[in-house]
């Protein structure tokens, strides 16, 4: 693709190609304790995840990605802010050059190593994901900050296949993996109305952003920038990072589910 995240093809010029990065509901956001508001309406989340959803791992040339088996109401994520269910689509991280930053959404200013996202799309009012992805209710992504620290062990399962996938384009099979393996044992939740944070930037999704962050090792994170953006046979270029800043709030409000 066009972009990525380099000085000259990344979130700086994004609008330059996709008008929507200036839009007003962009994400990620810096998440402000002192300004989110107790939801007392907001509902625990709810999934229910197939262990054979997951299908494929793939090197998208800006992230790696493990795609799933959409095509039945398999894995679905419900209730918390959500009306209705939404079937899992996809799951993938966001990292950066150090431990030191590398999360899409902060915390009080706070910047975390690395982020997962959970992609889910509303099966109940549309037939598929490209036209959910289309819609103001369409997505739900569930965020989940990773801190460095302690040995992650369901993430080595994800870790472990990378050096399959090094270059752009390459995939191999990845299944019989619970993506609630890598959430936090608290699910308590932000959750504001936002946008994908890649290109075409589509403000489709309602964000849940999990309090409690995971942690990977340092010897994890590294893992992640080995892999490379570019394709075999072309020079070789890491993914050292693939994080958009957080983006103006505008006219929105976060609310949490405790407090
Ligand atoms: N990074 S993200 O979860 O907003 C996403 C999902 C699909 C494309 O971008
Ligand atoms: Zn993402």
């Amino acid at each position: 693709q066009s972009w990525g995240y380099q000085d000259h093809n990344g979130p700086e010029v994004w609008h330059e190609l996709f008008p929507l990065a200036n839009g007003d509901r962009q994400s990620p956001i810096a998440i402000k304790s002192s300004e989110v508001k107790y939801d007392p309406f907001l509902r625990p989340l709810s999934f229910s995840y197939d262990l054979t959803s997951p299908k494929v791992i793939l090197n998208c040339g800006y992230a790696f990605s493990i795609e799933c088996d959409d095509t039945e109401d398999r894995s679905v994520l419900r209730a918390g802010p959500l009306k209705g269910s939404y079937r899992l689509r996809q799951l993938h991280f966001h990292w950066g050059p150090t431990d030191d930053y590398g999360s899409e959404h902060t915390v009080d200013g706070l910047e975390f190593a690395a982020e997962l996202h959970v992609v889910h799309w509303n099966s109940e009012k549309y037939p598929c994901f490209v036209d959910a992805a289309q819609q103001p209710d369409g997505l739900a992504i569930v965020g989940v900050l990773v801190k460095a620290g302690e040995h992650n062990s369901p993430l080595q399962k994800v870790i472990n296949v990378l050096d399959v996938i090094k270059t752009k384009g390459s995939q191999v099979a990845f299944t019989n993996f619970d993506p609630s393996s890598l959430f936090p044992e608290s699910l308590d939740y932000w959750t504001y109305h936002g946008s994908l944070t890649v290109p075409p930037l589509l403000e489709s999704v309602i964000w849940i952003v999990l309090r409690q962050p995971i942690t990977a090792s340092s010897e994890q994170l590294a893992t992640f920038r080995s892999l490379l953006c570019s394709a075999k046979g072309e020079p070789a270029c890491c993914l050292l990072s693939n994080c958009r800043p957080p983006q103006p709030l505008r006219n929105r409000h976060v609310r949490a589910f405790f407090h």
